[in-house]
């Protein structure tokens, strides 16, 4: 079975492609086309959680009958939260996290669940997560989807507080899990960290460190959703 990669930019498709030479483009869907890479299939499916939700669906909705996804994976470069994840790591979801989904009120945010609807994580595999970690050296914790960057300490305090142990934001993962969730395939999240949360500073973005450090990620992650498409996915189901 295939495992879907969702990123938000074709930079980032590539950057994942590359890993096993240049990836063919296996087939068009709505606002995007599929790229094959060794056992992954990749789209670029916009920046944000909507564009996200509906490019994986679309993806997801469209897989060959024959030969359908095991799991979806969003990655992408990120913001990482000092000091857990510099410039230059990677960052492993163990929660994905919709982080300003929800209400402002008198008393602080309130998330969606709060109101009595919806949902704002979604957790992947277990195990999935600790090989990966293990095979790349990314950081494990939540992983936040934000529809607006933070751009100040405040902010980056806030979410911190909110959520303890945050290594990263980004902002696709938690539309890339909603899609995926409604076809019952499982969702991870792998971010290279191209800058720290906080005061704005666009400059010192390293994506092209970012990017090459997720092409070696991707290298290293294909051994481990190959065994565990294979195997633990099985058997999670046979429990
Ligand atoms: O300009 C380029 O060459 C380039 C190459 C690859 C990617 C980009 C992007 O701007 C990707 C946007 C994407 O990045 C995620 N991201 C990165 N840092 C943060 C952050 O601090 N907070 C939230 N998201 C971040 C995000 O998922 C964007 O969709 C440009």
């Amino acid at each position: 079975m295939r495992v879907l990669v969702v990123t938000a930019v074709p930079a980032e498709r590539d950057a994942v492609t590359r890993a096993f030479g240049a990836g063919s483009r296996v087939r068009e869907v709505p606002g995007g086309e599929v790229h094959r890479a060794g056992p992954f299939d990749v789209l670029a499916g916009g920046a944000g959680p909507a564009a996200a939700a509906a490019a994986t669906a679309l993806a997801l909705a469209t897989a060959p009958a024959d030969d359908p996804y095991a799991l979806v994976v969003s990655a992408g470069i990120g913001g990482g939260f000092a000091p857990a994840a510099p410039v230059g790591s990677l960052a492993v979801a163990t929660r994905i996290v919709a982080a300003d989904l929800g209400a402002e009120t008198p008393d602080g945010f309130v998330p969606v669940t709060g109101l009595g609807f919806g949902r704002d994580t979604f957790l992947p595999p277990e195990a999935l997560v600790r090989d990966v970690a293990e095979a790349t050296g990314a950081v494990p914790g939540p992983v936040l989807t934000v529809s607006t960057v933070t751009g100040s300490a405040a902010r980056t305090a806030e979410l911190l507080a909110a959520h303890p142990g945050a290594v990263a934001e980004a902002m696709e993962g938690f539309g890339v899990a909603e899609a995926a969730d409604r076809f019952g395939v499982p969702a991870l999240e792998l971010r290279a960290v191209s800058n720290t949360v906080g005061p704005r500073e666009r400059e010192a973005w390293r994506i092209g460190d970012a990017l090459a450090a997720l092409t070696e990620a991707f290298g290293k992650t294909a051994p481990v959703v190959e065994s565990w498409t294979r195997h633990d996915r099985l058997d999670r189901h046979r429990d």
